[in-house]
């Protein structure tokens, strides 16, 4: 597991490192998977991800163009090799890239059409992985485990504080929870 302070972060978004260990837990990657990512923002689950998977290849989409280099440079650090960064928002035209074993949303705008979008191309069996931080996005996951082809469903949230030095102390400093909700989509394995 990588520390906050080793990436590069110039304020853009980013998952806070224990949220990135529960995360890479749920997932459980065998190191050959496929995985697409949605909202990238600046690499942190990209290159946690990447360096999970040996023998996979992450497929990484992110809308917002100026955090591009911010992604580039945090692979650049880490060596890693097996992304695929594509400026692209979700939904959009996937048919040039290999069907996923695995999706992580990171973060989306449009959130209903990118889960009707990855949950119709994501393998049977495979996992999808959500991160949610409003309360709208909550509402849209709850309804879209519960209505579709998935199975398996968990959700957990997540609050860390973490202790902050103030002169000779140190004082808590919550960071606000983050949720993490999961499903595997129904069928067999199918390659
Ligand atoms: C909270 S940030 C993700 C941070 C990332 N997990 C990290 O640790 O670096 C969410 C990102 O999703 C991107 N995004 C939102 N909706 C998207 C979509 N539909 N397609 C692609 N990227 C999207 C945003 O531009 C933003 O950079």
């Amino acid at each position: 597991m990588l520390k906050d302070e080793d990436f590069y972060l110039p304020g853009t978004p980013y998952t806070k490192e224990e949220i990135r260990a529960v995360l890479l837990k749920k997932l459980n990657l065998k190191g050959d998977e496929v995985v697409y990512e949605v909202g990238s923002g600046s690499g942190t689950i990209t290159v946690e991800l990447a360096l999970s998977l040996p023998r996979g290849k992450v497929y990484a989409f992110e809308k917002d163009l100026q955090r591009l280099e911010v992604i580039k440079e945090n692979l650049r650090r880490f060596s890693v090799r097996n992304v695929v960064l594509l400026p692209q928002a979700l939904p959009c035209d996937l048919s040039a890239y290999p069907p996923p074993d695995m999706v992580v949303i990171g973060g989306s705008s449009n959130l209903k059409e990118v889960l009707k979008q990855v949950g119709a191309c994501l393998k049977n069996g495979g996992v999808l992985a959500g991160l949610a931080v409003t309360l709208e996005s909550l509402a849209i996951y709850q309804e879209f485990f519960q209505n579709s082809s998935f199975t398996d469903f968990d959700g957990i949230s997540i609050a860390i504080t973490r202790f902050k030095k103030a002169g000779s102390y140190h004082i808590l400093n919550a960071q606000n929870p983050v949720f993490i909700f999961t499903g595997r989509k129904k069928g067999e394995k199918n390659g």
